[in-house]
């Protein structure tokens, strides 16, 4: 099925992963820059268009041999898994901030963090959709890090005040479960207190129930949205 094909078993070991974190983290980081540089550049017009051929150039480079889709999740047996592409965590895209995040076996997720330029909605403020996204993340986190991971059924956010540019920082626990069902409450704190409150219910989809019952997966784990 769909959502499960982008799960992949790998046999990396840790110093595998760490040699190549140490690579590709820094390189991102560099694309991360580039992002923030294309939106407050102000060298003239001929500077930008010779920059366009070298970052074309380089694109060229990197896309002579790529993965097909995105990169999915992969696991290894322990069931400790990267989501190197994830919009929000992702070691790998530089479109995420990205968001380092905490977690208790309680059922907590934090996580302090700077969004600059490429997130901005209003001036100077940080875009509604993105404020959801780092919600979405950092409640399903609260969720699995409770032992009851779950794709995101329903999330309502109440906008309080306007969240500013800059540092920042993102709560979320588990409020309460039902069978599959998860509620977890979060909230961005900015420089003048709580900006936005959300509710999330997180449901363990059917397929993930499936494999269960099946016993290809021993119970709620891999934590499969991570
Ligand atoms: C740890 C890392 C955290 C990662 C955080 C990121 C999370 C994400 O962004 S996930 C992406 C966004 N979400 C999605 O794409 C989800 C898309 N929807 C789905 O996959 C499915 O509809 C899903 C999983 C929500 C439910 O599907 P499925 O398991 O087949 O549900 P189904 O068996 O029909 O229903 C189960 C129960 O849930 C309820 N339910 C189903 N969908 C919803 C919903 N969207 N809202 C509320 N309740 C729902 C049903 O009414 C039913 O309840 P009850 O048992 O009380 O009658």
């Amino acid at each position: 099925m769909a959502e499960a094909r982008a799960f992949h078993t790998e046999t990396a070991t840790d110093e595998e992963i760490a040699a190549e974190a140490a690579v590709v983290g820094p390189f991102t980081d560099a694309v991360r820059a580039l992002v923030d540089a294309t939106i407050r550049s102000t060298v003239d017009l001929d500077e930008i268009r010779a920059a366009q051929a070298e970052i074309e150039a380089i694109t060229e480079r990197l896309t002579k041999e790529q993965i097909p889709g995105g990169y999915g999740v992969r696991y290894r047996t322990d069931g400790t898994g990267r989501a190197w592409g994830n919009a929000v965590i992702g070691l790998r895209n530089p479109i995420a901030p990205p968001l380092t995040i905490s977690t208790e076996p309680s059922g907590r997720a934090s996580a302090d963090f700077r969004l600059g330029a490429p997130y901005e909605g209003p001036p100077g403020l940080v875009h509604g959709g993105v404020i959801s996204l780092i919600l979405d993340q950092v409640l399903g986190h609260a969720a699995g890090a409770g032992g009851r991971p779950g794709m995101t059924g329903t999330l309502t956010i109440r906008y309080r005040q306007a969240t500013p540019l800059g540092e920042l920082r993102a709560e979320a626990w588990i409020d309460r479960a039902e069978g599959i069902k998860t509620w977890a409450k979060g909230r961005i704190i900015g420089p003048d207190g709580p900006t936005a409150e959300a509710e999330g219910l997180f449901i363990l989809p059917r397929w993930a129930r499936e494999r269960i019952a099946r016993g290809e997966s021993k119970g709620p784990s891999p934590k499969y949205f991570e």
